[in-house]
């Protein structure tokens, strides 16, 4: 049975309009104008037990409001959903009791007392005893290295011990399911690294179901093979995270290096490949090759040119994305 079942589920905000001014203010008073924003449009997805799946999308695309009303903090418009079977927004003890919400620009420890006391609060929401609460926190304290933490208020830790710090007291009562938005958002290449790899064990360990969306393609990669893209509040694309690839980065990139000393003519190059857009790099030629024809390509290339060395590389996921992003409705044929 899938641990998440989202079915056409919708969100539209109604927000109020008016002008600056005070003249706008009084008139407001009278006649509320609204506008009406539909932040998530007829979503449906479902997803295993242990899957760790990524949410991507551009900067108001709905990813945060399908995260919010997947955790019960926000009634949708339409459609229904079912996480471990309860439905979210019903806000039921026991599902709450089984899913964590973890957002990377949000606290969810109190700011002036020590972090282990904001972990004993949650302990007594969650009614964890005593043996579990001690060895979930040593454990947790072990994997995020927390020892030092644990007794400074959370007002004077640096934005990556906060995070580290977040991530424990979200996962003491050791939820099944997490939402993860963006949990690494200006964080240091290392701690980013640093809280990924605990994702990883954590879901190893537990077999939680992880949502997470992130701006920073690394975490996709290393976490997600499954990826679900969202945008404009619609669903672009549901499936593997290299079909997307395969999909989107119709071009390879082959960067040629030259034996010392010699020189070719951008002319001969160009007539070796076709035409496909190459550039100098100093020792040699970087070529953006069609993906079906790379091999062709750089058989030409290697029997031609005096190689030093030659590289094909994938385009960068972020490039793939953005290739997404412009497609503004979902292709026939979709994984969707
Ligand atoms: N409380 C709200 N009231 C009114 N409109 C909202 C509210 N929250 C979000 N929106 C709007 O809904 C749309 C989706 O926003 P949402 O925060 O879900 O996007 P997102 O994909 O998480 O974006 P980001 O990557 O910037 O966090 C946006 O147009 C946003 O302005």
């Amino acid at each position: 049975m899938p641990a998440i079942v989202v079915d056409r589920l919708r969100k539209t905000y109604v927000v109020p309009e008016r002008e600056g001014g005070i003249k706008a203010a009084v008139a407001a008073l009278v006649k509320r104008r609204t506008r009406e924003v539909e932040a998530v449009k007829d979503i449906s997805l479902s997803i295993e037990p242990g899957e760790v799946v990524g949410f991507l999308g551009p900067n108001g695309a709905g990813k945060t409001t399908t995260l919010k009303m997947l955790a019960g903090l926000l009634y949708p418009t339409s459609g229904g959903a079912t996480v471990l079977g309860y439905t979210p927004w019903k806000r039921d003890r026991s599902y709450l009791g089984q899913m964590a919400l973890i957002m990377g620009q949000r606290s969810q420890l109190q700011w002036d007392i020590p972090v282990v006391d904001s972990y004993r609060l949650n302990k007594a929401i969650f009614q964890i005893n005593d043996a579990d609460f001690a060895t979930r926190l040593q454990e947790l304290t072990d994997l995020l290295e927390l020892q030092d933490l644990l007794r400074k208020p959370a007002r004077n830790l640096s934005l990556g011990e906060r995070m580290k710090c977040e991530f424990a007291g979200s996962l003491l009562h050791r939820p099944q399911v997490l939402f993860l938005d963006e949990p690494t958002i200006g964080l240091d290449v290392a701690m980013q690294r640093r809280i990924r790899s605990f994702v990883a064990e954590y879901n190893a360990r537990t077999g939680a179901c992880v949502i997470l969306t992130s701006h920073y393609m690394a975490d996709v990669e290393a976490l997600c093979k499954r990826v679900v893209v969202i945008h404009h509040g619609e669903l672009l694309y549901d499936g593997l995270l290299a079909g997307l690839v395969r999909r989107f980065a119709a071009d390879k990139t082959i960067t040629v290096e030259l034996t010392e000393g010699h020189r070719v003519e951008r002319s001969d190059v160009a007539a070796m490949i076709n035409g496909a857009p190459l550039e100098p790099t100093g020792s040699g030629w970087r070529i953006q090759a069609p993906a079906s024809r790379t091999p062709e390509v750089a058989a030409r290339l290697l029997s031609k040119l005096p190689v030093a060395d030659l590289t094909i590389e994938d385009q960068p996921i972020e490039t793939v994305i953005e290739k997404v992003f412009a497609t503004s409705a979902p292709e026939p044929g979709a994984d969707v």
